[in-house]
């Protein structure tokens, strides 16, 4: 391939870094399995001299991946490298990864090394590595905050010494990307040898920039490799995120002009396992990966991507691995999409008249609840409304029992026409107890579609309560909506309401025939 950008993972090192993200080996190969789905070129799994579990998942991995590189971490010394090197020992392909840390700083107050120490130290460890590997790569740790001059003798030294890929760190996320870029660029022009190696980004995300240096490295410096991880999981805030980079280089082949081995589709699936493993939860504005990527809300979005979808997209939700993009339905949405979602559905309406009516009922539904699923939709158009003069059915008092350990109880008034109906029952839960107190006397025999609770004055305990019941009965759908800070007075509410709609509508129909 002409000039490839190489995808190197480091979700099972550097993501596993995050604090509360460890995994066990076989979480680890099961998301490295997933990573050879995703056809990373390189899969950093883990850190072998670190402790015996993760060196037992590098060797796993090893063994286990076949099409992508496998890759362990090591400290500069013979030790680290040496379990490195076992841990990877008769893997289809694999690599030593060094690091050494150059600024001042590290070198000074962490290491407690002279400057010439680690340059003699850096030159010995790839030298060691090499003659156990022919793939090593190393990282001048903290590199991006590293005196150039200093950083171009070692960066010589170890390609030298057999370094095959050159990783410059901005292990604190302090780079900004133009100086990043040029910093990548200065160095690979300094160096005389530096042809001789694969340069490749790793870039922290603490200002929020690690996507936008990774790619700066790669335009301005021409890196061809950027280290990054799924979801941006990594130590502190994060790395640069592999669907990111991935999806930017893609869309923007004009400008980036790089060719990728990656499968894209396998981009949400990879997310999905990393975050269920993790327990970090995708946030739904994440680029690419988050629940809204690829969802629209507002009517004219919604009206743009019926009629055409890149007015809106510019990538495909199906190529990285949603089933499709989403059109929302909710309050800010158009009569566009309302009609688009009612012939989906195979809903057609006489008129534009009758299609107003039900556009007007679902802004009103859609204002009082924010999630409108397709079923709020039929049972919207099936329904119809019943006034309180017209209700047969109405609660007139409730009250129930619940302690741990036993089973909810209770007792339910309420009238029915000109009768009162006073009945008990025992359920699951108290709500599940009150709607058998009154099924058992109105014998609707009605099936429950759907029981949902809003809370409607947001934010607290002292909330109001919704709640919606959705009850099919004879080839009729219909919501009944009870409101109360009582949940359970609530859910009795609305089950009578829902009973009061089909009961309206039994009488219509009795009254017809
Ligand atoms: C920027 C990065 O992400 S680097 C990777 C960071 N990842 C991790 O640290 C996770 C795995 N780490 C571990 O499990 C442990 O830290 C181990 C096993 C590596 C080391 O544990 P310990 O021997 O107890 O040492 P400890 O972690 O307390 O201190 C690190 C030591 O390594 C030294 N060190 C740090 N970096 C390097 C390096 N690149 N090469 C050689 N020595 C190094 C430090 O100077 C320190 O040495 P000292 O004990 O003589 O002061
Ligand atoms: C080991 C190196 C590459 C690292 O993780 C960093 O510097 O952030």
């Amino acid at each position: 391939m002409a000039d490839k950008l190489i995808i190197f993972d480091t979700t099972l090192r550097d993501g596993e870094q995050s604090p509360g993200a460890s995994m066990t080996k076989d979480e680890k190969l099961r998301i490295a399995r997933q990573l050879e789905r995703l056809k990373v070129d390189v899969i950093e799994a883990g850190f072998a001299a670190s402790s015996n579990g993760d060196f037992e998942a590098v060797r796993a991995i090893a063994n286990a991946i076949k099409d992508s590189t496998v890759c362990s971490l090591a400290r500069a010394n013979d030790r680290d490298i040496s379990r490195a090197a076992e841990a990877l020992k008769g893997g289809a392909s694999t690599r030593i990864h060094l690091f050494l840390a150059t600024s001042a700083l590290h070198m000074e107050k962490k290491l407690r090394m002279t400057p010439d120490q680690v340059f003699e130290q850096a030159k010995l460890s790839v030298a060691f590595a090499r003659n156990l590997t022919g793939d090593v790569e190393f990282s001048p740790e903290d590199g991006y905050r590293s005196d150039p001059d200093f950083l171009c003798r070692v960066l010589e030294a170890v390609i030298d010494a057999g370094a095959t890929t050159l990783n410059i760190p901005d292990t604190v996320g302090y780079a900004v990307p133009e100086l990043y870029g040029q910093f990548i660029l200065d160095l690979r022009t300094r160096i005389p040898n530096s042809d001789k190696a694969i340069w490749s980004v790793h870039c922290h995300n603490d200002l929020g920039m690690a996507v936008a240096n990774s790619l700066a490295g790669v335009k301005i410096g021409g890196a061809r490799q950027i280290e990054c991880t799924i979801n941006g999981l990594g130590e502190r805030a994060g790395n640069c995120s592999l669907e990111e980079v991935v999806m930017a280089v893609k869309t923007r082949k004009d400008y980036f002009g790089l060719q990728l081995g990656i499968d894209p589709s396998q981009i949400v699936p990879a997310s999905r396992l990393v975050s269920q493993t993790t327990g970090f939860v995708v946030q739904p504005n994440k680029a690419v990966v988050g629940a809204n990527a690829f969802a629209h809300a507002s009517g004219i979005h919604q009206d743009g991507v019926l009629k055409a979808r890149d007015t809106y997209e510019i990538m495909r939700a199906e190529d990285v691995g949603w089933s499709a993009n989403k059109i929302v339905l909710g309050k800010l949405s158009g009569r566009n999409a309302f009609k688009q979602r009612l012939q989906e559905l195979g809903i057609s309406l006489e008129s534009e008249a009758e299609v107003n009516a039900a556009f007007a009922k679902f802004k009103e539904l859609a204002d009082r609840k924010s999630d409108i699923f397709d079923e709020d939709i039929v049972a919207l158009v099936m329904d119809e409304s019943v006034t309180a003069e017209q209700e047969h059915y109405r609660l007139l008092s409730l009250s129930q029992r619940s302690e741990m350990g036993e089973r909810p109880f209770a007792k339910v008034a309420f009238a029915a026409g000109s009768e009162e109906f006073h009945t008990e029952s025992e359920g699951n839960g108290p709500v599940d107890a009150s709607l058998k107190a009154i099924e058992s006397q109105v014998k609707s025999g009605a099936e429950m579609l759907l029981y949902s609770v809003n809370a409607i004055t947001s934010g607290s305990t002292e909330s109001q309560g919704e709640v919606t019941v959705r009850l099919q009965h004879g080839g009729r759908v219909v919501n009944g909506v009870g409101a109360d800070p009582d949940i359970v007075v609530a859910s009795a509410k609305a089950y009578l309401s829902a009973l009061n709609k089909l009961h309206s509508k039994n009488e219509r129909v009795a009254a017809q025939g």
